[in-house]
């Protein structure tokens, strides 16, 4: 039997993940995103569509800690109760920005490490995280994700309409968020917060850029790939890495706004590594790493 926890920490937890969509989106400049500066290489929104889109997810993410923190049933029967309520926010992100798609991958994440999150904390004295609890919210999400490749991508062919991920699977067995999800979110364990823990003094924006640029030269970024292809993302990730080598002469803002105009010009965006970098923020501040 679990111990349900008061409001306030639960809300402290849902605070740290809004914090985390906004420091994402403040954060300038981002090669091809949108940002305090530009819309990067996006034509239907900008830096406030993504203010009304974080207003309008910013009630479900306490309501997934919450879901997660009363659940007692198997981790797959939490990820079930999740993915209805993560239904209902990502209807109303969608309404709150006439229909462009800001957050989808943000807030399906957030659904999950939230109620990961909240069935993991039992007492107020586990926060701050340390690096072992973050590391058992991930155990859990990936229980919690389990088979949902296998269950997503069956019997596409009989589908009408196919979303991006849906036919990027088709096409090359790419997996994106929903397989990231069931690995339990390797990406963050073995690249993000290592990262952030390693460099925790440093200026919080410079450690972020340097994060972002970390993220595009590893993520199977789906966004980049519906867009331009494999070969552009091959070659974004070369140059992340590139950007981050040449930027130890201290001179990272002014790369990032060159890039920023080549991304445009390709018509590329990391929209996959944003996410990610968000998703890196939320642990980040549970852990109290700045
Ligand atoms: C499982 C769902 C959340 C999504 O399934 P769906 O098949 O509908 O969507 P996908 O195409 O698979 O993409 C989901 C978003 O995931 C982001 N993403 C892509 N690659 C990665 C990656 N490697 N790691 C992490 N995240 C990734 C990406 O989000 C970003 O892109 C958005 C813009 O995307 P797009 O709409 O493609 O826009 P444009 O390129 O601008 O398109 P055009 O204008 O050119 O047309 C941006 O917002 C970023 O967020 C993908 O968009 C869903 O089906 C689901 O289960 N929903 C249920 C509700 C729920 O979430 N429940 C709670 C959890 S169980
Ligand atoms: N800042 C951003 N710009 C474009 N797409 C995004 N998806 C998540 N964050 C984004």
């Amino acid at each position: 039997m679990t111990m349900n926890l008061t409001n306030e920490p639960l809300t402290y937890i849902a605070n740290q993940a809004e914090k985390a969509l906004l420091y994402e989106v403040a954060l300038s400049p981002k090669p091809g995103l949108v940002d305090r500066y530009n819309s990067g290489a996006h034509d239907d929104m900008d830096f406030y569509t993504f203010i009304e889109s974080i207003v309008s997810l910013t009630p479900y993410l306490l309501q997934y800690v919450q879901l997660g923190n009363e659940h007692e049933g198997s981790p797959i029967e939490l990820f079930d109760k999740v993915r209805k309520l993560g239904m209902q926010a990502e209807k109303a992100m969608l309404k709150a920005t006439k229909n462009i798609n800001t957050h989808k991958g943000a807030n399906f994440s957030f659904a999950v490490l939230l109620a990961a999150t909240g069935f993991y904390v039992n007492h107020a004295e586990q926060l701050p995280f340390t690096e072992k609890d973050t590391e058992k919210v991930f155990a859990y999400a990936k229980a919690m994700s389990h088979g949902l490749v296998t269950h997503d991508f069956a019997n596409l062919d009989a589908k009408p309409a196919l979303s991006y991920g849906e036919k990027l699977f088709l096409e090359y067995g790419i997996t994106g968020i929903r397989g990231e999800a069931e690995a339990g979110y390797p990406i963050l364990s073995e690249l993000v917060l290592p990262f952030l823990r390693a460099n925790r003094n440093r200026p919080t924006e410079e450690l972020l850029l340097e994060n972002l640029l970390l993220l595009m030269s590893e993520v199977e970024d789906a966004n980049i790939i519906h867009r331009g292809g494999i070969a552009s993302w091959q070659l974004v990730k070369s140059e992340a890495k590139q950007l981050l080598q040449d930027s130890k002469e201290g001179n990272l803002k002014e790369l990032l706004y060159h890039y920023d105009e080549i991304l445009i010009q390709r018509h590329l965006s990391p929209g996959g590594a944003a996410d990610l970098l968000a998703l890196g923020i939320f642990f980040a501040k549970l852990e109290n790493l700045f």
